[in-house]
C-alpha cells in the first residue's frame, strides 16, 4: 500500500484533527505510512467578515475537496459542523469519528456563568445560532463580532475586547485548553450546531482501498446522531452560517432529536423535536425541519437571505 495523504487546513484545530486521523490510521494499520498535505481555505484567509457574508457554503472545505478530486490527497478531514450538506460528484463522506463534547463553552476571564455577566456585557461570537439563543436568555447583552481560529479568539478575549466569548467546547478540549472553559452551556441554554464536536472524513467515492482502511475509525453512534442532525439542516438549507441548531442523543436504540431556528435578535425562537429508532434518524431529522417550517422557520430564514 502506498502512502495515505491527508488534506487538511493549517489552523491548529484542523491540524489536531488531521493528526488524530493519522494516529488512528497508524494504530489500526501499523505498516501504513500517512502524511499531511496542508492548505489554506477561503474561510481562513478572509477573517474580517461574518461567514454569512463571504457567502457560499463550504468555505472551509472547497480547497480540500479540489485536492481529492485532483488526486493530490486521498482523504480530507473536516469538522462535521463545517461540512456542506451535499458533496461534489465523485466525493462522499466515508467515516464519522467518535464525538467530542458537543456543547458550546462559556469562556471568560472575569465571570463564571452567563448569568453572572453584568447588564450590557459584551459577548463575542459571530454565529447567529449562538447570538439568537444568548439574546433570548439575556436580551441586554451586546453581541460583538468575533472570528478567527481558536487562538485568535482567545487572544481577543484576553485583550479585554470582550467580557466573555462562546466557543465550541470540542475545539478547546482538543487543543488542550479545557481549563479556559468556565462552563458548558446546556442544550436548554444553547442548542449546538448539527455535527458539532464530530470529525468526518471525506474520500473519493470509488476508492475502496481507503474506505476499507478507514472502517475501524468509524463510530456508528456518532454517525446516527450526526446524520440525523444534518438531515434537518439540509431540509432547511442551512449550514453553520445561519441561526439553526440541531442536536440529537441516543438512549439505547432510541434517537431523540431537537431542532431550533431563531430570529437573530432572539425575540423569536422556534423549536421542534421528535424521536425515532436510530435507523430512522434522517427521516426524523427531516420531520423536525418540517415542523419548524410549519411554525414559520422559512420566514426567518428567507428574511436573512434577502438582507
Ligand atoms: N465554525 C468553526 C468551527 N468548526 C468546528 C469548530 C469546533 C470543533 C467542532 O465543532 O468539532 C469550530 C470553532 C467553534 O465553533 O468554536
Amino acid at each position: 500500500m502506498k502512502t495515505v495523504r491527508i488534506a487538511t487546513r493549517k489552523s491548529a484545530l484542523a491540524l489536531w484533527q488531521a493528526e488524530y486521523v493519522r494516529e488512528r490510521l497508524e494504530h489500526f494499520h501499523p505498516k501504513l505510512s500517512v502524511e499531511l498535505v496542508k492548505m489554506t481555505s477561503k474561510g481562513d484567509r478572509i477573517l474580517d467578515a461574518p461567514l454569512a457574508k463571504i457567502g457560499g457554503k463550504g468555505l472551509f472545505v472547497k480547497e480540500l475537496e479540489n485536492s481529492l478530486l485532483a488526486g493530490r490527497a486521498d482523504i480530507a478531514v473536516h469538522s462535521m459542523k463545517d461540512v456542506p450538506m451535499s458533496f461534489p460528484d465523485g466525493l462522499g463522506l466515508a467515516t464519522i469519528c467518535p464525538r467530542e463534547n458537543p456543547l458550546d463553552a462559556f469562556v471568560s476571564n472575569h465571570y463564571n456563568h452567563l448569568e453572572e455577566l453584568p447588564e450590557g456585557a459584551v459577548v463575542g461570537t459571530s454565529s447567529l445560532r449562538r447570538q439568537c439563543q444568548l439574546l433570548k436568555l439575556r436580551p441586554d447583552l451586546t453581541i460583538r463580532f468575533l472570528r478567527g481560529n481558536v487562538n485568535t479568539r482567545l487572544a481577543k478575549l484576553d485583550n479585554g475586547e470582550y467580557d466573555a466569548i462562546i466557543l465550541a467546547a470540542a475545539g478547546l478540549i482538543r487543543l488542550d485548553m479545557a481549563d479556559r472553559i468556565r462552563n458548558c452551556l446546556t442544550t436548554e441554554q444553547c442548542l449546538p450546531a448539527a455535527g458539532q464536536g464530530a470529525v468526518g472524513i471525506e474520500i473519493r467515492s470509488d476508492d475502496k482501498t481507503i474506505r476499507q482502511l478507514l472502517e475501524p475509525l468509524h463510530d456508528q453512534d456518532t454517525a446516527d446522531r450526526v446524520l440525523a442532525e444534518r438531515a434537518m439542516n439540509r431540509r432547511l438549507n442551512g449550514g453553520c452560517q445561519v441561526p439553526i441548531a440541531c442536536y440529537s442523543e441516543l438512549q439505547g436504540d432510541e434517537l431523540f432529536i431537537r431542532g431550533l431556528v431563531g430570529q437573530p435578535d432572539g425575540r423569536l425562537l422556534l423549536e421542534a423535536q421528535t424521536h425515532c429508532h436510530r435507523s430512522e434518524g434522517e427521516t426524523a431529522g427531516i420531520q423536525v425541519a418540517e415542523k419548524l417550517l410549519q411554525k414559520g422557520a422559512d420566514r426567518i430564514l428567507n428574511e436573512l437571505m434577502h438582507e
